[in-house]
């Protein structure tokens, strides 16, 4: 097998002697192919058939103030913009005080989507430059409120939609997207959206969020992301019944009428865009397992929600292991809870049963299993059979074990009581970790962390439900409640606190946004044909060591949000040597330079380029 480093060289060659050969014929996504003869392929300038106001109107396009004088006769622009050619950095003092100005963080999310929707370039620079005081906007928890306004705050179409109406047009449909590289699309069916529920339609901030992580953070160009909406109806009664959503007004689509929607669109993009990565996104239980078994051995996809949620919540409680003062190989060692028995819930767990396997510290996978205790609305999954004081239990439990599929059953634990409560389950079990992935505020009750923090000296308190008004506990209580001591990592984030005692009790934030971007990046650019188990288990070893010893004794389990660029490039780097080491990369391999530097050359970086009219260009 050839090691990483001749992979490194190798990849690298293909970018620097490829060029434009490479592309059109190995596969490599364009953002990874540097200078060429071709300048169409020079970054250093852009050929355009547009010219006048057409450009000054495309958001992938438009420099907005910036355009210089010679672009502007080029153009047929003159006259057109404002006299004074105004550099970025003017812009960008411009657009942060308007936005400083707004007061609700709604209201910065409708600016923000306008500014997108105007001027890409700027879009991301000023996301890029203020990464952990935007994130909270474009994504979680602002994202979410905007989810729920969406009908309302409507300004202009981004993405596609493929509804009810479209079946039998799908494989034409794709063609109206007027780009033909695209290297990631995001889909949903807007069936779960966060821990908010079935918001139908309203779901595309989702896919344009992530989407937008995935530019900024992973990297990837913005004519190449995809946002999509399946409107397969919606169950959400207030939105059907509201005169001004834009969504199909018919229930949800179930059963094969469902599955061969989907089908269809998936199909249809595949044929379109066989290298594309597909990221499925906010599907509800099971629908999300489904597909992504029916689908993840065809093309390249993952989910989002089961597998990049389960490679962050991984690294946070080994990078936790490591701030307790132990190995990270001790994970067998750990008694987790998991509350919420879902696609997160469910996915998490087997990330952690996976590494505990790798680790090759537990004998068997069942051993794993019993290592970890799930709870679902019902409470525990327990055995029925010993609910004996309580026959109504037995018979409803018994419905609730031929209702849970085999996922869920490999986590029943025949030794105890059914739907036990939280609380008890918690003073049996002494737990060191617990996960919260139920979408419901305050499941972790007070007593539940209480007796948590009574037996271990720093409990694992993650909180992992979206957006913060559904997390299942605030930062402030779990600090209150296990006297500061408590490791805490939330979905969405929270201040850090300041204890009674004068420390300060540190928060993180544990969400896929830490892992999909960096996978996103080694996927498309090792042109990955399948997304393999091994990428995510890599990516949360690879974020698990990122913290310093230093931030690890305070808490700090992950660099911050602003650091999201140098996780992805980490993340991305690993995860295409992953794909190398697989045989599933597709990119062609000859001698050359790093891998790391390969990956972090095809990083889009938001720069204004001078724009050249060519008829024919496209
Ligand atoms: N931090 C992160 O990166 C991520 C967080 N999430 C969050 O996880 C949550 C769940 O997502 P999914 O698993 O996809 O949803 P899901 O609908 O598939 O699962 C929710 C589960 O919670 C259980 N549940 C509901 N009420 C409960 C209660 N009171 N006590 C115990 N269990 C209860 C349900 O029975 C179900 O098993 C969402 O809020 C989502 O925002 C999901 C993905 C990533
Ligand atoms: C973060 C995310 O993917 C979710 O809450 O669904
Ligand atoms: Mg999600």
């Amino acid at each position: 097998m050839l090691s990483s480093r001749t992979l490194s060289k190798n990849l690298a060659s293909v970018v620097r002697q490829g060029r434009s050969l490479a592309r059109r014929n190995y596969g490599l996504p364009a953002s990874a192919i540097g200078l060429g003869t071709d300048p169409r392929k020079d970054k250093n300038i852009q050929l355009t058939p547009l010219r006048g106001v057409n450009i000054i109107h495309d958001p992938l396009l438009s420099k907005g103030t910036a355009f210089s004088i010679a672009e502007r006769e080029r153009l047929s622009i003159r006259g057109l913009v404002p006299p004074r050619c105004q550099e970025m950095e003017k812009q960008l003092l411009r657009i942060k005080r308007n936005l400083d100005a707004l007061e609700t963080p709604l209201a910065k999310f409708v600016f923000l989507s306008a500014l997108q929707d105007r001027n890409e370039t700027l879009f991301y620079k000023l996301l890029i430059n203020y990464l952990d005081e935007l994130a909270g906007i474009i994504y979680t928890p602002t994202v979410g409120e905007a989810c729920l306004m969406s009908h309302s705050i409507y300004r202009r179409s981004r993405g596609m939609y493929f509804s009810s109406q479209d079946r039998g047009a799908m494989s034409a449909m794709v063609h109206n997207w007027p780009h033909d590289e695209v290297d990631v699309i995001v889909v949903t069916d807007g069936s779960r959206v966060l821990g908010l529920g079935d918001l139908g339609a309203n779901g595309m901030q989702i896919p344009i969020g992530k989407l937008s992580l995935y530019v900024a953070a992973g990297g990837i160009r913005p004519r190449s992301v995809l946002p999509v909406v399946l409107d397969v109806g919606t169950n959400n009664e207030s939105l059907l019944h509201d005169p001004l959503y834009l969504g199909m007004g018919h229930p949800r689509l179930d059963g094969e009428e469902y599955y061969s929607f989907v089908d269809e669109w998936v199909t249809a993009v595949h044929s379109r865009w066989p290298n594309a990565l597909i990221q499925f996104e906010d599907f509800k239980y099971p629908h999300a397992y489904n597909l992504l078994n029916k689908y993840q051995d065809k093309i390249t996809c993952f989910n989002d929600d089961i597998q990049s949620t389960s490679a962050i919540t991984l690294a946070g409680i080994l990078a936790s292991l490591k701030a307790r003062g132990r190995s990270q190989e001790t994970l067998n060692e750990e008694r987790i809870i998991c509350v919420g028995a879902g696609s997160a819930g469910v996915g998490v767990c087997e990330g952690i049963v996976d590494a505990m396997v790798a680790q090759g510290r537990v004998n068997s996978r069942d051993e794993a299993y019993s290592r970890i205790w799930m709870l679902d609305q019902h409470g525990l999954l327990g055995n029925p059979a010993l609910n004996t004081n309580d026959p109504q239990s037995i018979v409803g439990g018994g419905e609730r074990m031929s209702k849970l599929d085999e996922r869920q059953k490999c986590y029943v634990k025949a030794d105890m009581t059914d739907r036990l409560s939280l609380e008890e389950v918690v003073e049996q079990v002494k737990p060191t970790v617990i996960l919260g992935l139920t979408g419901v505020p305050g499941v972790f009750s007070e007593k539940a962390i209480r007796t948590m923090a009574k037996y271990q000296e720093k409990p694992i308190v993650f909180p992992l439900s979206n957006p913060d008004t559904r997390a299942e506990c605030t930062a402030e209580e779990a600090f209150k409640w296990t006297d500061g001591r408590a490791i805490f990592a939330s979905g969405s984030p929270f201040p850090d606190v300041n204890l009674p005692n004068g420390r300060v009790g540190r928060t993180n934030q544990c969400n896929n946004s830490y892992s999909f971007p960096g996978l996103g990046l080694g996927i498309t650019v090792s042109r990955a044909s399948r997304v393999t188990p091994n990428m995510f288990l890599e990516t949360a070893k690879t974020i698990a060591d990122m913290a310093s010893p230093q931030q690890l004794k305070e808490g700090t389990l992950f660099p911050g949000v602003h650091y999201l660029r140098d996780v992805a490039l980490a993340v991305g780097t690993r995860v295409c040597e992953v794909a190398f080491e697989e045989g599933v990369a597709t990119a062609v391999l000859k001698e050359g330079e790093m891998l790391s530097d390969v990956v972090e050359g095809s990083m889009f970086v938001p720069e204004y380029v001078p724009l050249v009219h060519a008829p024919n260009a496209h």
